[in-house]
């Protein structure tokens, strides 16, 4: 951590434990994401990028520590406040997980029908306008996921985590599998639904143009905590193995210079 004090977080995780029988994943680890900011996660494979993202989205209980979102403690994960703050947030997982049996428009309105009682017509109103936000075509809500290219299904899946207007988005390597051309408009996309949304985005990514192109601040995992919270320039200079092979290795270098 940074140690400096820290008076916006949105996402605020302390003393976090995490492990699958006798695999301890993550052990005091602590993390502030702060509002409007996109968050970039790294580390080593295997770190536990992914169980962080599934223990603040409460897909994996902790052992130990605490995790606030809003404010809100999320242990009690039954509690009114905190099913109320599940509702502000959206979560694409690194394989979209659209269901493939539902047309885009009706994977749109999965979350809508969990949440709230609306008519079909708004519901269609809203998938169509979720739709044109990511970028697709607005024929797209009829079509099922198997008819789009795998970057349309990204922006599918993107346009279901922000089916119930959230505040903060989750993204599991949103990139992965995606050309650089792809990729890049990809990052875009997120970049202007951040501002025109007002979105916090906690990012998990290995791909360094994206950390170079869009993310404000970047934690990187490993020894099962994080090393560092810092903006690019600070975590560049981070005098750490994987770190200065990371960011000033061959590819590193040239997404930084690819930037400037
Ligand atoms: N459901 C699970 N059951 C048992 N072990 C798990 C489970 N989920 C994750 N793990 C283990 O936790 C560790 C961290 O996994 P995680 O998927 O978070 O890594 P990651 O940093 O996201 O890796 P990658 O960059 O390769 O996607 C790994 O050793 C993984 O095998």
């Amino acid at each position: 951590m940074d140690g400096n004090a820290i008076t916006d977080s949105v996402i605020r995780v302390r003393g976090l434990m995490t492990a699958f029988g006798t695999q301890v994943v993550h052990d005091g680890l602590d993390l502030d994401v702060r509002r409007g900011e996109i968050l970039g996660v790294v580390g080593g494979s295997g770190t536990g990028k992914s169980v962080l993202l599934k223990a603040i989205t409460g897909l994996v209980h902790p052992v130990a520590g605490t995790i606030e979102i809003d404010g809100v403690d999320q242990s009690d994960a039954d509690s009114g406040a905190a099913m109320r703050s599940k509702r502000d947030w959206g979560v694409l997982f690194q394989d979209g997980a659209l269901f493939t049996s539902l047309t885009v428009g009706q994977n749109i309105q999965v979350p809508m029908r969990e949440h709230f009682h609306l008519s079909q017509n708004l519901m269609d109103d809203l998938a169509l306008s979720k739709i044109a936000m990511v970028g697709l075509p607005l024929d797209a809500a009829s079509k099922f996921p198997s008819d789009l290219s795998g970057g349309m299904r990204k922006r599918a899946a993107l346009a279901r985590s922000l089916a119930l207007d959230p505040h903060i988005l989750f993204l599991d390597e949103p990139t992965a599998g995606l050309d650089p051309i792809g990729a890049h408009a990809f990052d875009q996309l997120i970049a202007e639904l951040k501002d025109s949304l007002d979105l916090t985005v906690f990012l998990v990514t290995h791909d360094l143009d994206t950390l170079v192109g869009v993310c404000d601040r970047i934690a990187v995992l490993g020894n099962k905590r994080i090393l560092i919270n810092a903006p690019l320039e600070d975590v560049a200079r981070f005098d750490h193995p994987w770190v200065q092979d990371y960011f000033n290795g061959p590819r590193g270098r040239a997404a930084g210079s690819a930037r400037a």
